[in-house]
């Protein structure tokens, strides 16, 4: 009797080690760390995602890296002001008389100072920049040049410190790989962000593996422009090739998808002066927001061979944190669930 009671006890013993160790088990691979990769062609707004995460779960940004952004908000406007002046003169844009010799002088500057700030605020209200701006998809500035030059009292002050909405705006192009970690509701997540210019791409698959998300960021406004690397091959055309080489890549055939439809609110704005059959001639909709940005999208979603695989997508404005709050918190719903399923909870 005694005996079969303690082999009882053994039994039940066992058992609730076993389920112990089946417990922690579920609990780690429910913890574990989600890695989201984020792809796409140069400038779509991938570093900027990164960015705003950096700001909504890891304390934003320190004050060598505002110092940082300050050199590069005031050098990129000597940069891009130079580049807006050489665009008049190429394509034969008038800028008042009394303001030529200003813009010959600025063309000699190579470092930021009082007289360039107050030579940018001169030129930047003479119309004929400005119109050299909306031209832009014919030479290279980007977009923000615009924000920073509307901006320059408050940059060239001697007070000047990058706000948030600074930083978002300000252009590095990256090389190499960046990644940010943070916990959220005690799960790990890690975000790598990477160059999407063509020369970056070759790194890439050295971040491949463990891949629990890819998201592919594509700016929609881009449907104008040409690379940046290539001034012969439209920028969405060339979105679209590389999202289909991305999507239907054997190491990502199980991993999950999310398309950011990024730089939305330039989109809203472009979609009124440009016509998207410029780029797409099946489109026909002229500028309705809405069948737009869904007829894009189709052309993305059916770039990928597996018609049963679950592509998730966003329309976003990269510099609005409350977008990107959502999408987390989207990508989070994701994975829970997710891992409810693999873990059998659910
Ligand atoms: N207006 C607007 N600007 C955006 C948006 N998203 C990003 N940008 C701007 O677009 C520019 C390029 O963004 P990045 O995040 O550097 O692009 P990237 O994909 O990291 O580019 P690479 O590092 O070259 O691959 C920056 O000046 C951003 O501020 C958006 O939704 N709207
Ligand atoms: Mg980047």
């Amino acid at each position: 009797m005694g005996s079969k009671t303690s082999k009882r006890r053994q039994k039940e013993k066992e058992k609730s080690r076993e389920i112990d160790a089946r417990l922690k088990e579920e609990e780690q691979r429910f913890k574990k760390e989600v890695k989201l990769l984020l792809l796409g062609t140069g400038e779509s707004g991938k570093t900027t995602f990164i960015k705003q995460i950096q700001i909504l779960y890891n304390e934003g940004f320190s004050d060598s890296e505002k110092e940082l952004y300050l050199t590069v908000i005031r050098q990129n406007l000597i940069v891009y002001t130079k580049a807006l002046i050489n665009a008049t003169q190429e394509l034969r844009i008038s800028l008042k008389s009394e303001n030529t010799s200003i813009a010959n002088r600025f063309l000699e500057y190579t470092q930021f100072s009082p007289q360039v700030s107050q030579d940018c605020k001169t030129l930047w209200e003479d119309e004929g920049m400005k119109t050299a701006f909306d031209r832009r998809s014919e030479f290279y500035v980007p977009d923000s040049t615009s924000y920073f030059l509307d901006n320059i009292n408050r940059i060239s002050s001697t007070e000047y410190h990058p706000s948030e909405r600074d930083i978002l705006s300000c252009r590095i192009p990256t090389t190499g790989v960046k990644s940010i970690s943070f916990m959220v509701n005690q799960i790990p997540w890690k975000v790598v962000d990477v160059g999407g210019q063509r020369s970056e791409r070759r790194k890439w698959i050295h971040q491949f593996d463990d891949v629990s998300f890819i998201i592919y960021v594509v700016a929609l406004s881009e449907y104008d422009e040409m690379l940046f690397e290539d001034r012969r091959i439209n920028r969405m055309h060339e979105s679209l090739e590389l999202f289909e080489k991305t999507a239907n890549n054997e190491y990502f055939h199980k991993t999950d998808c999310i398309i950011l439809f990024n730089k939305i609110d330039l989109f809203e704005e472009k979609i009124k002066k440009r016509d998207l059959s410029n780029c797409f001639p099946d489109y026909k909709d002229g500028p309705n927001l809405e069948l737009a940005t869904q007829f894009i999208k189709e052309k993305f979603l059916e770039k990928t061979k597996n018609p049963n695989r679950k592509i998730h997508d966003h329309y976003t404005c990269g510099t609005n944190t409350k977008h990107i709050q959502q999408v987390f918190n989207s990508l989070q719903t994701i994975v829970f669930e997710k891992r409810m399923t693999e873990t059998g909870v659910i």
